[in-house]
Parts: structure tokens; sequence; C-alpha cells
């Protein structure tokens, strides 16, 4: 089976990635189930660290917390009760982001601990909180470190989801690259605990139908997904543009060498640019809740500077819509330009409209952003 694609410039996009986010497996973080392995959390450290002085922002994604509170408990099985599972990855939970925050401090670098959920990244209002705050995060130069939240939701530490979750992450912080580092190089054509001879792939398209055979088997002991999870994010990741690679997070200066633009471990590529991807991705899903009424300046700031719309140049609201929800931006004759998730509700936008951002704190007593309608929500119609 050949996946090869035979692209040379490709490993250019992993290269020339500016928003990278990081996954990284329990199998690879707890050294077999004897705790957090802090040399090899060092290590990566050090390589993100150096990324970042080369100026690429940075989210990690980390699991961990089962097997290090397993540890802490000093339990060498893995339970099978999910509440035994959800216990231990509270107290798993305090160790691992003790444990990035003082290896990122030994490089005068912050960390934030982030814990969500699927669900919170399909609900609309709360996937524009995330952003923001993880916006917010990589702007004031923090590393946020994310994991799921497994006091409220089962399926990571049923399923190994955090695949998925990191996938939804690069969706939600506009990623360019989402690398999953796990304990194999990276997707081969078989699963090589059972195939001695698997090869590796080394690159595909993420929505190849043929890779659903070869990442059929799940995790090891530690970890649970296995490769069908990390192809699924792949494929989610590539629905907003983001490239993948699945590689081994022990292949020595992993990191430091795919920016250099090795050809190390899976390369899955998405069949989409990332603006497209995700202009198509809010042309498609959401239903329209309300229109703002906009001036001809705020029309020409979007249509032909391609700006944010600010709440100045917005005459009227009308309908009745929630932060994060679709609306129609229309000219004062009617016409339609464009379409965007808005970031204040209709009773907000009603009390802000017609002024300058720097008053919405005076008006409503906080500032979710300057912006009614971010440009990167927006989409102009032709
Ligand atoms: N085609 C494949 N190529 C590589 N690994 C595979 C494949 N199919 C199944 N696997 C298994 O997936 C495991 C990695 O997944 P998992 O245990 O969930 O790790 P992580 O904790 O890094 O998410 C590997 O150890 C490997 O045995
Ligand atoms: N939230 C869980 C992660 C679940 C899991 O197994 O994930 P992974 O090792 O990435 O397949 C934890 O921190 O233990």
């Amino acid at each position: 089976m050949c996946f090869w694609l035979g692209l040379e410039n490709m490993r250019d996009k992993v290269s020339g990635a500016q928003r990278w986010v990081v996954k990284i497996g329990s199998a690879l973080l707890t050294a077999d189930g004897k705790g957090l392995d802090r040399g090899a959390m060092a290590v990566w450290v050090e390589q993100m660290v150096a990324l970042r002085a080369q100026g690429v922002e940075l989210v990690l994604v980390s699991s961990g917390a089962v097997a290090a509170g397993m540890s802490r408990l000093g339990w060498t099985a893995r339970p099978s009760a999910i509440h035994e599972l959800q216990a231990a990855a509270a107290i798993g939970q305090m160790g691992l982001v003790q444990a990035w925050e003082s290896s990122f401090g030994e490089h005068g670098r912050r960390t934030a601990q982030i814990l969500l959920t699927h669900d919170d990244l399909s609900d609309r209002k709360r996937y524009l909180n995330a952003r923001s705050t993880l916006r917010t995060l990589v702007e004031l130069d923090v590393v946020p470190v994310i994991n799921e939240n497994d006091t409220v939701v089962t399926d990571g530490i049923r399923f190994g989801d955090n695949d998925t979750l990191a996938a939804l992450v690069a969706n939600l912080v506009e990623a360019d690259l989402l690398v999953i580092l796990t304990d194999r190089d990276g997707m081969f054509d078989a699963d090589p605990r059972n195939n001695p001879d698997a090869q590796l792939i080394h690159e595909a398209r993420a929505d190849d139908p043929a890779l659903d055979a070869v990442a059929g088997g799940v995790g090891g002991a530690l970890g649970r997904g296995g490769m069908q999870t990390k192809l699924r994010a792949a494929r989610l990741a590539a629905r907003s543009g983001a490239h993948t690679v699945i590689v081994g997070g022990a292949i020595e200066q992993v990191l430091a060498r795919l920016k250099a633009g090795e050809l190390l471990g899976t390369l899955l590529v998405p069949e989409r640019g990332m603006l497209a991807a995700r202009k198509q991705w809010l042309a498609g899903h959401l239903q329209t809740r309300g229109t703002l009424v906009l001036d001809d300046g705020a029309v020409k700031a979007l249509v032909s500077d391609r700006k944010s719309l600010l709440p100045v140049g917005v005459k009227a609201v009308q309908g009745s819509f929630r932060r994060g929800e679709m609306v129609v931006c229309v000219a004062p004759d009617g016409r339609e330009v464009a379409r965007g998730l808005v970031n204040y509700s209709a009773l907000e936008a009603q009390k802000i409209i017609g002024r300058p951002s720097d008053e919405i704190e005076r008006l409503l007593g906080y500032v979710d952003e300057p912006e009614l309608v971010h440009r990167d929500n927006l989409i102009l119609v032709q």
C-alpha cells in the first residue's frame, strides 16, 4: 500500500507553521505507568521554549492525569470503574500541571491550566469564551496546558479521546499544525505491535479512506485511543485547514527537527487551505438568529478593507440572538453583505452600537471583545 504523496514542499507547511497544538499522550508521559517522566517532559519543554523563541505560538494538550494519579495512589492496574478513573484523574491532574509549570518555569516561561470538554466546544457561547481565553493566553506569551475535564465527562478516560480534544483545540485556536506525540514513530501500514514488518507512512491525505484499515487497532495499556483516534483527530484538524503530524515523542529533538523541516513521523495533509476551510465551516453549519444594519463606513470596512465589524458602524439590531450565534450584516439599503458569529447578545449589542469600542466597558460593565464580529468569524457575501 502506498500513501506517499510525492509533494516535496509539504514539509514546508510544518516548518512554516506559526501556531502549533502539541498533544502528548499518556503512554509517553508516564514512562509505562511509573509516574510522570519528568526527564522527558523537560526535554520537550526545552524544545517548545526554543520554538517559542522562533516565533511559534504554542498550545499544549497533555494527557497523563489518570496515569499520574494511579501512580500517586500506588495503583498498579488501571481500574475499570469509571468513578475510580475520575478520582485518579483529579489527583493526577495536580501533579501533571505542577510538573509542566515547574519545567517551563525553569526557562522563565509561564503556563496556564485549561480543562475542557467536547460539549464545551460545541456550544457556541462556550466556544467563543474558550477561544478568547486561549487567544489572550497566547498573546500574553503563556503556554496553555489543556486536558479533558474528566470530572464532568468520561469519554476521554473511556476512549482516550484526548486526540480528538487536541483537534478541537486546533480548530478553536486556528492552529496551522497539530503535532500528536506518541510512543511509536508515526502511523504504520499495520499495527507495529503485531506486525514487525510494518512500514511507516510518511505522508497521506487526511481524508484517504485507505487509512481507516491501517489505523484499526486500539491503543496500549495506558493510552486508550490508538491510531484510530489520531486519524480521526487529523481529519477534524483538517476541517479547519490544519496539517497533522503523528510522530514519536521519544525521537531525539523531535519538535526542533520538525521545525527544521525534517521528514519525521506521518504527515496528514488537509484537503483545503485554512481560510477556505474555516469559511466553509462557518457557511455550512449555522442558522442565522438576527440582523445588524451597518452604516456605509462599516460596509466599506468589511467588504473593501476586510476588517472586523466594530459596534461603532452598526445602526440597528434586529432579532434575538446570544453571544456566539450567527447574524446577518446588511447595508443601509437592506442588501446582505456578510454573516458571522457575534460576540455580544442582541440586548448587549443594542447598548453598544454606534459607540466606540473603548466605551463598551462603561456601557456594559465588562468587555468581551472590542469587535462585534471578528473578521475571522465573518464570511462576506460575494
Ligand atoms: N497503524 C498503526 N501504526 C502505529 N501504531 C498503531 C497502529 N495501529 C495501532 N497502533 C497502536 O497505537 C498505539 C498508540 O496509541 P495510544 O496507546 O492511544 O497512545 P497515546 O497515549 O500516545 O495516545 C501504539 O502504541 C500502537 O501499538
Ligand atoms: N484525560 C485523560 C486522557 C485520556 C487518554 O488516555 O488520552 P491519550 O493518552 O492521549 O490517549 C488523562 O489525562 O489521563
